[in-house]
């Protein structure tokens, strides 16, 4: 099954465990000082080192400067980095170009137009990572719990047999929960997930209850539109076999 589940803002190493033994695809560690995931870089280091080999790491980082970026990669060697600032397609594509590491720009959606301009990162970023806009005034641009207008981006994964087969070019955040993300798969057939506070006990402090619940409910979603797609596949396959009879 090619759905990729993240599990982001991981802290300790229990809650780490918690993810890598529910079989998260990605983990997510948070390099921005007003966010209560926060890591230190030795921290951050030892984290790393646990889910090496078991998952991909992921750097999340808010308009971080070339240095911090380099310090990132330096102590922690994250699979992913993750931009969540207000990175341009210009500085996306230097950080990529520069670091060498594959890129995925967060872009806030609340409208159509924001889909629309989430496109002109298609060439810069690797992936895109479809969140909720933060609400006005919020500390941080991501991580606040908050879902948005999943019908907003229904067209952004073909819809049709190969739809779970082809690139990965984007996952979706913002407020998804175990209760939801069955819901969100089934509106936006998005290729990944990514979670924070819905998984959580307290902003920061990781469950792994719901981290299990979160991983378990999105597989089984998947495995449900993997069953459409098979059976799409089949008539598909036959009306073409009764064609040339
Ligand atoms: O989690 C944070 O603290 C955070 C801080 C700064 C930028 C992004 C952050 N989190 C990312 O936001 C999305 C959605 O999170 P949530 O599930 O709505 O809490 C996710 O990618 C987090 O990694």
């Amino acid at each position: 099954m090619s759905l990729d589940i993240k599990i982001c803002g991981l802290s300790t190493p229990e809650t780490l465990d918690a993810a890598l033994g529910a079989g998260a695809d990605l983990v997510g560690l948070v390099f921005f000082a007003k966010s209560p995931r926060n890591v230190t870089l030795d921290t951050a280091r030892r984290l790393a080192a646990r889910a090496r080999g078991r998952a991909s790491l992921v750097a999340l980082t808010v308009d971080a400067t070339d240095a911090e970026l380099a310090a990132i990669i330096e102590k922690v060697s994250p699979d992913l980095l993750q931009l969540h600032g207000h990175e341009g397609p210009e500085r996306v594509a230097a950080i990529r170009a520069r670091f060498g590491r594959p890129v995925m720009k967060a872009v806030g959606i609340a409208e159509a137009a924001d889909v629309a301009a989430a496109r002109a990162y298609e060439g810069a970023a690797d992936r895109l990572l479809l969140d909720a806009k933060p609400p006005r005034g919020a500390m941080l641009p991501g991580g606040n719990g908050l879902p948005f207008d999943w019908s907003l981006i229904a067209d952004f994964t073909p819809a049709g047999p190969d739809m779970l087969d082809g690139p990965k070019p984007f996952m979706l955040s913002g407020g998804l929960t175990p209760e939801t993300v069955g819901e969100a798969l089934r509106l936006t057939r998005a290729p990944g997930v990514d979670v924070s506070s819905g998984v959580e006990s307290a902003p920061g402090v990781k469950d792994p209850e719901r981290i299990v619940a979160f991983v378990q409910a999105a597989r089984a979603a998947a495995r449900h539109a993997r069953g459409i797609a098979t059976s799409v596949r089949a008539v598909s396959r036959r009306a073409a076999e009764d064609m040339k009879t």
